[in-house]
């Protein structure tokens, strides 16, 4: 195994046929990796709306003037394991109903989601508890916390339902609500506590079950700043730590971009674009996703991995910069580095091209570089 590479490193060779870093991270997904993926799903409301035959054709125009509502148009994508995917959109793109598909909430009007390989359009209700119990957790806007037990109660309650002594689950319980800063509140009730509080509880009750699979709406809309910094945080460890699979809704731009693998930005129903936040700021696929992204400090988004290029076998010289950095963190030495090709390596030294410098710096203060 290389060593990791430190600043002032003599010479990096790049490996024949190496197509950057983006590919490579790429590559390592398999299609085993998929845990969640839907296909041509539609989400139709109004009266007999399981009659339309829907096509990719069919416009919400057409939907909404017959009197129906499209609230998810025509989505595939797939979610991999491990992969926080976050769903953006302006309010009533169809984020939730989405994801409430996604964790069959609601029944799709077409189309099909399927759960570890099964199709859970087709499971029975006894099917459709169990997977709920033992591989999903849920956080939705509406806190959903049970009036009449308490806040520990409340996050003890999943475990309960999965069979768990009393003892265990309130230990494990109380060191939920130590994590999400509720130390001290165990024995409120839900009224008792303000809107942020009682979100914490529901973030706190679904961290408690650990569960693989997590569908998060909103879940720290709440949260005043400091504490949505730290849950933002939180989540990110345990990322790290665990091969959760995770949906995130979020309306902030600067929280999908913190925690984001991809994005999905949603329009009238449908998916705009799915990609890495990387690919969505420099080749949005529509105007409106370069419209919607326009305002974002490309320099915090992009890293240098990104970006690195390079013929096979060419050398690069000097000390390298980190893939996993961004162009904002790399400001000053982009600014002042000599050299039009920086080598780019992993943190474990693997190198995955140069970094063109007069690009870079382009990306990061606009063209008038
Ligand atoms: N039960 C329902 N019956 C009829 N229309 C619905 C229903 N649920 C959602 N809709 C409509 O579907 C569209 C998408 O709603 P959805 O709640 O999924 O949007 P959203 O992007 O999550 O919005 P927000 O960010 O405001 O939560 C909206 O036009 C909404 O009015």
């Amino acid at each position: 195994m290389n060593s990791p590479a430190k600043f002032g490193d003599p010479v990096v060779t790049c490996p024949p046929g190496l197509s950057g870093w983006e590919l490579s991270r790429e590559s390592r997904v398999s299609e085993a990796d998929v845990v969640i993926s839907c296909h041509n799903v539609w989400k139709v409301f109004g009266k007999g709306a399981e009659k339309l035959r829907l096509t990719s054709a069919t416009t919400a125009e057409e939907l909404r003037s017959t009197g129906y509502i499209a609230a998810v148009r025509d989505v595939s994508l797939s979610v991999r394991r491990g992969e926080m995917l976050v769903v953006m959109g302006l309010s009533g793109s169809g984020k939730s109903t989405l994801v409430r598909c996604l964790a069959r909430l609601v029944d799709v009007t077409s189309g099909a989601v399927m759960v570890e390989g099964r199709d859970i359009g087709a499971m029975t209700e006894a099917e459709l508890i169990q997977l709920r119990r033992a591989k999903m957790g849920m956080v939705f806007q509406s806190f959903g916390l049970l009036p009449h037990r308490t806040a520990i109660e409340n996050v003890a309650f999943p475990l309960e339902m999965r069979g768990q002594d009393r003892a265990t689950r309130l230990a494990r319980a109380r060191a939920m609500m130590e994590l999400v800063g509720l130390k001290g509140r165990e024995d409120y009730f839900p009224r008792e506590l303000s809107g942020g509080q009682q979100q914490r509880v529901g973030i706190a009750r679904s961290l408690a079950v650990e569960p693989d699979i997590w569908f998060l709406d909103e879940p720290f809309s709440a949260l005043d700043p400091l504490i949505r910094r730290e849950m933002q945080d939180e989540f990110l460890r345990l990322k790290s730590m665990v091969a959760k699979t995770i949906v995130f809704i979020t309306h902030d731009f600067d929280e999908a971009l913190r925690l984001a693998d991809r994005i999905a930005i949603m329009k009238d129903g449908a998916v705009e674009q799915c990609d890495t936040p990387e690919r969505i700021v420099m080749a949005p696929a529509s105007e409106y996703v370069a419209k919607f992204t326009s305002a974002i400090d490309r320099g915090r988004v992009i890293r240098a991995g990104a970006l690195a290029e390079l013929p096979a076998g060419r050398m690069l010289e000097g000390p390298p910069v980190l893939a996993h950095q961004t162009l904002r963190e790399l400001a000053h030495q982009l600014v002042c580095d000599p050299r039009n090709l920086i080598p780019v390596v992993t943190g474990e030294g693997r190198p995955v091209g140069g970094l063109d410098k007069s690009r870079a710096v382009e990306l990061l203060f606009g063209g008038e570089a």
